[in-house]
């Protein structure tokens, strides 16, 4: 349909507008950080929704990856070598534990520890994880609201094939009594003890059916004006959110846009094209609109991204962008854009 570049700039009409997020993972959390450094924008006006399908115990420490990030990430805290832990923390707890035998794996910070102690705690005595993370973003001075997807549990699960097997089939692909036997694991098992190397034949929301979407969180996105999915693995870190049944269904009736994480055919980082292959998609920014198609209403991609997405895409509008965020000048020019394009093209 119509492509767009730069808008002018409509930054005094910011001041009103109420924004919510999707973000996951290490991508969003940098558009975050630009929206966050738009002074004209009332920050008690941005949601941030959550992916909590990595949540996971770890011996008796409560981890939600993504959550965490988010919280250090509007409070200024957040290590931007790794996107997740406290920059410049110490690690002496993490390996005195290592020393009596028992390895986290995960590499948890002394500072970190103390959030998630603090979370640990309040779930053991079976507070909510949403009525917690008020808590965490108050005592860390954040202004905007954060929500986990759901207080229930939704694990992610990726579906591999078992190396063993598959080894065993191409010593004796005359046996036939070898087949090929298929895990189903967790995220962390995929992406930190095998290091994201296997083969994914599919990916899993466990329970998400059945989960219930935050209330506060359902308000925010019926009561924002632009909704926006930000540059994350649209299969680990942006689907599990949408995958929450009133999310996805309030969602239809709302201006969504999307920022890809894909230019072309390449990802700018991490293991987002072995899942979406396992889905069935080939490795696109096109893919990325396929999946979101139907609750988008503007797509956004790289300037250096090619324009044949545009064909047959229906009637959502492409935005081309800078889409590669490495400064914080990056990171807040792509916010503005967005909200500028809106506020033209919507607001008016
Ligand atoms: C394992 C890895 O995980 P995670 O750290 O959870 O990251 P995301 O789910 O956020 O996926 C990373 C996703 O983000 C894209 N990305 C990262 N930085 C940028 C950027 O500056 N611009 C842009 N358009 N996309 C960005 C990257 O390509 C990844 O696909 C994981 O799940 O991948
Ligand atoms: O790949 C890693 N991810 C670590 N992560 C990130 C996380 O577990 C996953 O990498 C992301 O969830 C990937 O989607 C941490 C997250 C935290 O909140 C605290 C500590 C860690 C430590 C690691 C780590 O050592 N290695
Ligand atoms: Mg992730």
């Amino acid at each position: 349909m119509t492509i767009k570049n730069s808008l002018t700039n409509h930054s005094n009409t910011f001041k009103d507008l109420k924004i919510t997020i999707l973000s996951g993972g290490t991508g969003t959390p940098k558009l975050i950080q630009g929206f966050d450094n738009i002074e004209e924008l009332d920050k008690k006006n941005m949601s941030i929704i959550v992916n909590t399908g990595e949540d996971n115990w770890i011996g008796n420490i409560y981890l939600s990856p993504d959550v965490d990030t988010v919280l250090y990430t509007l409070s200024g805290l957040i290590n931007e070598e790794t996107w997740y832990g406290v920059k410049n923390d110490t690690f002496e707890c993490h390996e005195q534990l290592k020393k009596y035998g028992f390895d986290e794996v995960l590499k948890i910070g002394d500072k970190d520890r103390a959030l998630k102690t603090h979370k640990s705690n309040l779930i053991k005595k079976g507070a909510k994880l949403s009525n917690i993370i008020d808590e965490e973003r108050k005592g860390l001075g954040i202004c905007a609201k954060i929500y986990p997807m759901s207080n229930d549990k939704v694990e992610t699960k990726i579906l591999i094939v078992d190396e063993e097997s598959d080894n065993k089939l191409i010593d004796n692909k005359s046996d036939v009594g070898v087949k090929k036997q298929h895990l189903l694991i967790k995220f962390h098992d995929f992406w930190i003890n095998r290091r994201g190397n296997s083969k994914v034949v599919d990916v899993f929301y466990e329970n998400s059916n059945y989960a219930e979407a935050v209330e506060g969180a359902i308000e925010d996105i019926k009561n924002s004006d632009i909704i926006i999915i930000g540059p994350s693995n649209p299969i680990t870190s942006i689907n599990p959110i949408l995958s929450i049944p009133k999310i996805r269904e309030c969602l239809k009736n709302k201006v969504v846009y999307a920022v890809s994480p894909i230019i072309g055919n390449n990802p700018v980082s991490g293991p987002v094209g072995t899942l979406m292959q396992s889905k069935g998609y080939e490795v696109s920014s096109k893919s990325v609109y396929e999946i979101y198609k139907d609750i988008l209403d503007v797509f956004i991609i790289d300037t250096s991204d090619s324009n044949d997405i545009i064909d047959n895409i229906g009637n959502i509008e492409i935005l081309k962008c800078n889409t590669i965020m490495k400064n914080i000048d990056d990171k807040k020019q792509l916010a503005k854009e967005i909200l500028n394009h809106y506020v033209k093209n919507f607001k008016e």
